[in-house]
């Protein structure tokens, strides 16, 4: 944890969820609810074509619903397309940009990220800026090398701890049960606030950095303790209500 930063527990449903998963926004604010515990924040980020029920499921109050991807344009001709404007018309208040699968799966460069994270600024949603390693690329010894190009490539400069989240994200450790050892993890993160810092000054100290790959209910509280680490951004254990509040619980007080 950074002291002094609320941390942002978030999770990313990824392409999965169709209104019978409904239930499980339901059970997660009523949990936050019951647990009436503010120490953390709380996000679901779901498919768009869930965004506006889950939004009104969650009410606003202790739970945020956001985007997977935008782009960068407001509108027009971009068959099969969501704006950033349109996602925060929906009822998101934040949008994950540059995951890895997006990077992989639509060839996303650093450019582009940098560009959808200025199309949420502008819309007035929060940018969620993923960067991480590859699994050859930590064997080559290159994670610290490629998470800064990443860094420095897809943040536009008018970032304010406000408008951005940031999420490292190594690449084999997502959806593998597969995490690093707590010091690499710690290293990653004191280079990204490093980084952070030197470009941006105090909105760079102030910024939630969260870990992604593979947490779970089991390892969430030893992860959540490393310096830097503001929490989590959490993929097979945000489906189900149960795992991700049990995660929610993990943040230290
Ligand atoms: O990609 C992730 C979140 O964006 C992490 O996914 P898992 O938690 O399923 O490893």
């Amino acid at each position: 944890m950074t002291p002094g930063v609320k941390p942002l527990v978030a999770g990313n449903w990824k392409m999965n969820g169709t209104g019978a998963a409904l239930g499980e926004v339901r059970a997660i604010v009523e949990g936050l609810s019951a647990s009436g515990s503010a120490v953390a924040d709380a996000m679901l980020c779901v498919p768009a074509t869930l965004i506006g029920r889950a939004a009104d499921a969650a009410g606003g109050a202790v739970l945020e619903i956001g985007g997977q991807d935008c782009h960068a344009k407001e509108s027009g001709a971009h068959t099969g397309d969501v704006s950033a404007e349109m996602l925060r018309d929906a009822g998101a208040s934040a949008v994950i940009v540059g995951h890895s699968e997006r990077r992989t799966d639509h060839g996303e460069t650093d450019a582009t990220v940098r560009d959808k994270a200025a199309a949420a600024w502008r819309a007035g949603v929060t940018a969620i800026i993923c960067v991480g390693e590859t699994r050859e690329q930590r064997e080559n010894g290159e994670a610290e090398r490629v998470t800064s190009a990443q860094l420095d490539g897809s943040i536009p400069d008018d970032m304010t701890a406000g408008n951005t989240v940031i999420a490292y994200e190594p690449v084999w450790a997502i959806g593998t049960g597969l995490v690093p050892s707590n010091d690499d993890i710690a290293a990653i993160h004191a280079l990204i606030r490093d980084r952070m810092e030197a470009r941006f000054g105090g909105e760079g100290r102030k910024v939630r950095i969260l870990y992604g790959g593979s947490v779970k209910s089991g390892n969430a509280a030893e992860i959540f303790a490393i310096d830097n680490v503001d929490g989590g951004l959490i993929g097979g254990a945000s489906l189900k209500a149960a795992d991700f509040l049990a995660i929610c619980d993990a943040v230290p007080d």
